[in-house]
């Protein structure tokens, strides 16, 4: 399966168990992958086939920033669930670092990697 990808996409959210992080926003960062059939797209040199990466690189941003929740595994699998209902993949990988909340670590996260169930030819 093809792939499209989006690595070291940064949002400044609202994110934790703590407290104090529910005052606060911190850097989360994604790296993105889905399954996607690129051959329509590069045989016509058409966006318009193509997985367009900006488009779904801001879903997430605007979702990320808006929505705070405690957990990186909640927020990965909303991200997951986002890109399966808005967009045409066949799959989706995320991976979800938080850069800076275990000191002397360079980051702590998820990766979890999920799969269309709808019929994409329908
Ligand atoms: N598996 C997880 N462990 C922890 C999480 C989390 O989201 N998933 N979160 C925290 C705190 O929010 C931490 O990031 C603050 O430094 C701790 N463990």
């Amino acid at each position: 399966m093809d792939k499209v990808f989006v690595q070291g996409l940064e949002v400044l959210t609202t994110i934790g168990v703590y407290e104090w992080e529910k005052g606060i926003r911190q850097k989360i960062r994604f790296d993105l992958e889905m399954g996607y059939d690129n051959r329509p797209a590069a045989a016509g040199d058409d966006i318009s086939k193509a997985l367009d990466y900006a488009a779904l690189s801001h879903k997430v941003t605007a979702y990320a920033e808006q929505n705070h929740v405690e957990l990186v595994e909640t927020m990965a699998e909303h991200i997951a669930r986002l890109i399966l209902t808005e967009f045409p993949v066949q799959s989706v990988k995320v991976r979800l670092t938080k850069p800076a909340a275990v000191p002397n670590a360079a980051g702590v996260g998820v990766e979890i990697e999920r799969f269309a169930t709808r019929n994409l030819r329908d």
